[in-house]
């Protein structure tokens, strides 16, 4: 049975294709680029890319934490006009390194929603991790920018109000996580005949540990992404699973599909980025090498393609693909993501609120990794859930879940 907003993706992604007819995309001749979380895996492989097509694109915004050093070099090599910093002891710190020629710096969450609404902006890649990319990723919807989003978590807390904005503004929103970039790419023509969405999923580091050996992992190990070299928390939640079960809550909201129509299969290779089913049995895969440039460069081209120096894929010397089923006993984590997200409401900003402070404070040593699926559990079983939530009350249960979580470590 088809998700009841289904209707309105299918508008969503409809509108989407014919813009990309209208020549409504991509029109001018140099884009304007702001990237929200620069220094981060994603945002230096955007770097990378906009070098690689510096014709095309711009930089004319780059924001970061705290990383003052490298964003230091970027600001050299890219001269944006703006930047962001979390605070304004990082902008001063940033200002002692030397002139750098920033027309603009700007401080908090305010600086990255200033950002992302530039006028003279045109693409915002939201690349920031965690929930703090909600109020940026909205600013720049509202501004009616063309919004590269690779931070899940965004979608995952606030995926009904996000998409519901996005419909209303007539923004678009072209995903950037590889599994829904290819559901998307997939999707161009075919939105209307969908069944089922196939996301694939490596299994992580411990794909084939049991319940009693997840118990002895260290953090090194639980680092070591057999296929992908992301950041530090998204390799995390790859190892518990976590990654996969925010990213069925995020192709929940991006393609409109029921929670039943969402299978996740084992793919160990990360060579099928993911599938999708359509109505007479076909079934539409999307393949190429594990490396985010290509992704990242589509969403910034869509609905055009360009040169890009990946490697390409050879058939002939790949071997096997294998497949399977996830464990969801070894791996409680993606069963609690079904879970907030058949709840709805404001659970699925619970559990990801719950689940980033889980694994900040396994990152500090400060609790085993067989404990973070533990914590996120309790905490919902705590929550009081609102049904419809606004913003206001996504953000209060983000904070409470934080607060909760802290407390029970
Ligand atoms: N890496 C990957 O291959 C993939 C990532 N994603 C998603 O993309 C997003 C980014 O992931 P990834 O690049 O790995 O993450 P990283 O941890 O490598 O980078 C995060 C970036 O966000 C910045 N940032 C974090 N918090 C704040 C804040 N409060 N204010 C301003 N900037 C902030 C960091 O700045 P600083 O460096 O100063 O701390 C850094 O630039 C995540 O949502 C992830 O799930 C999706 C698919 C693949
Ligand atoms: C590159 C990317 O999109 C990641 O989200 C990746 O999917 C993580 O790998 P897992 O399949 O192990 O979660
Ligand atoms: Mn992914």
């Amino acid at each position: 049975m088809l998700h009841p907003c289904f209707a309105n993706a299918r508008l969503y992604i409809y509108t989407t294709f014919m813009q990309e007819k209208e020549g409504f995309i991509m029109n001018k001749k140099q884009s304007n680029v702001i990237i929200l979380g620069s220094t981060g895996s994603i945002g230096i492989q955007a770097l990378d890319v906009i070098r690689m097509h510096s014709d095309s694109f711009r930089v004319l915004g780059l924001a970061a934490k705290d990383e003052v050093q490298l964003l230091r070099e970027q600001i050299e090599l890219y001269q944006p006009e703006y930047i962001s910093l979390a605070d304004k002891e990082s902008i001063k710190k940033l200002g002692e390194l030397g002139g750098s020629g920033v027309k603009k710096a700007l401080p908090g969450v305010e600086g990255l929603c200033e950002l992302a609404s530039l006028p003279e902006a045109d693409i915002v890649l939201v690349a920031l991790s965690g929930a703090i990319g909600i109020l940026p990723t909205l600013a720049a919807i509202e501004a009616r920018k063309r919004v590269a989003l690779a931070n899940k978590e965004t979608l995952v807390a606030a995926g009904d109000i996000v998409m519901q904005e996005a419909r209303q503004q007539g923004a678009l929103i072209i995903p950037v996580d590889s599994e829904h970039s290819a559901i998307f790419q997939c999707l161009a023509g075919e939105a209307r005949h969908l069944h089922r969405i196939w996301l694939t999923a490596s299994g992580g580091p411990f794909r084939d540990f049991t319940r009693e050996q997840m118990k002895a992992v260290d953090l090194e190990m639980a680092l070591q992404h057999p296929n992908w070299s992301m950041g530090p928390k998204i390799t995390i939640d790859s190892a518990t699973l976590m990654n996969k079960g925010l990213e069925v809550i995020e192709a929940h909201h991006l393609f409109g599909v029921g929670y039943n129509e969402i299978e996740v299969l084992l793919q160990a290779e990360s060579i099928i980025h993911s599938m999708v089913e359509l109505q007479d049995g076909a079934f539409l895969a999307h393949l190429g090498r594990p490396d985010m440039r290509i992704p990242i460069q589509y969403a910034l081209t869509y609905p055009e393609r360009m040169e890009s120096p990946v490697e390409r894929l050879d058939f002939r010397t790949l071997g096997a693909i294998h497949f399977g089923r996830p464990d969801t006993q070894a791996f409680p984590a993606l069963a609690l993501a079904y879970e907030a997200g058949k709840a709805g409401g404001t659970m699925p900003a619970v559990l990801n609120a719950a689940n980033e402070v889980a694994v900040n404070s396994f990152m500090q040593r400060r609790i085993d990794f067989a404990r973070i699926p533990l914590l996120v559990e309790r905490v919902m079983e705590m929550h009081d859930m609102v049904k419809q939530p606004d913003l206001d009350s996504i953000l209060a249960a983000d904070a409470w879940a934080r607060v909760r979580c802290e407390e029970l470590i």
